[in-house]
């Protein structure tokens, strides 16, 4: 296996007196492609975020490249190659399409002026938005908010993306679509960390699966076999979610 770009060890997260996150250790390299599933609260939403600098842990490291980047805030990791895209999009509002990728090319991944334009027509090809570039970010469905989501994140030239539920709200035809971009950005070797709920859309993308509960690991491998775990059925299939 390569080296992983991102990891964490020891991750906890104390609210008060409630532990949501209980001493996971994760990791993921270049073009890897692992689900992360698991009841309500599980922590999942609490691990993404730590190692994505919006959450601070009250205990454990976060390594990029094997650097301890800790301390380092969410914009710096993202220009380090941790890119994240949220359930919720939240593009700039009063922007069309295009300009929220250029945000992101430009802040995000620092490019120089000459290398903007190739890299958010790029970005635009791949998440299947050229068609709408010069749209109001507002005035989109549900559909092409979830793509300039991910769009966004994209530009910023990430080695590691995090996706967080970013099917929910799809029909599966969408769903299915949204699966074909995913694939080819693994193909460009990133790396993706994908939380969600629909459990056979993540199987058409993931080699890895993770299912988390009670802020812990309970399961991680090769997915057919997380699946069977007899752990992860009591504790996430069992109460209904395919
Ligand atoms: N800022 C906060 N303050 C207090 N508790 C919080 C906070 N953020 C999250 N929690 C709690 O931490 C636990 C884990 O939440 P988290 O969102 O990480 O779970 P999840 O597995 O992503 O759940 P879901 O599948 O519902 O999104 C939950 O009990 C949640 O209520």
């Amino acid at each position: 296996m390569s080296a992983p770009v991102l990891a964490g060890r020891g991750l906890t997260k104390d609210y008060g007196a409630l532990r949501v996150l209980d001493g996971v250790d994760f990791e993921v390299g270049p073009a890897a492609a692992v689900g992360i599933v698991g009841p309500n609260g599980a922590g999942k939403t609490t691990l993404l975020g730590i190692l994505a600098g919006s959450v601070t842990p009250s205990a454990g490291r976060v390594f990029i490249d094997g650097d301890d980047v800790t301390g380092l805030r969410t914009e710096l990791r993202c220009r380090r190659g941790v890119g994240r895209a949220f359930q919720v999009p939240r593009p700039f509002g009063g922007m069309t399409v295009l300009e929220n990728v250029l945000v992101g090319a430009a802040y995000g991944a620092g490019l120089s002026r000459s290398r903007l334009y190739a890299r958010c027509v790029e970005v635009l090809e791949l998440c299947g938005l050229v068609d709408v570039a010069n749209r109001r970010a507002e005035s989109l469905g549900l559909m092409h908010r979830k793509r300039l989501e991910l769009a966004r994140s994209l530009a910023t030239g990430p080695r590691v993306l995090l996706l967080d539920e970013i099917g929910g709200g799809l029909t599966d035809a969408e769903a299915e679509d949204l699966v074909i971009t995913v694939k080819q950005l693994i193909a460009l070797g990133i790396g993706v960390v994908w939380i969600e709920h629909i459990v056979h859309i993540l199987l058409k993308v993931v080699d890895r699966l993770v299912c988390m509960d009670a802020g812990r690991v309970i399961a991680d491998g090769v997915p057919a076999e997380v699946l069977r775990n007899a752990v992860v059925i009591d504790a996430y299939l069992g109460r209904g979610a395919t």
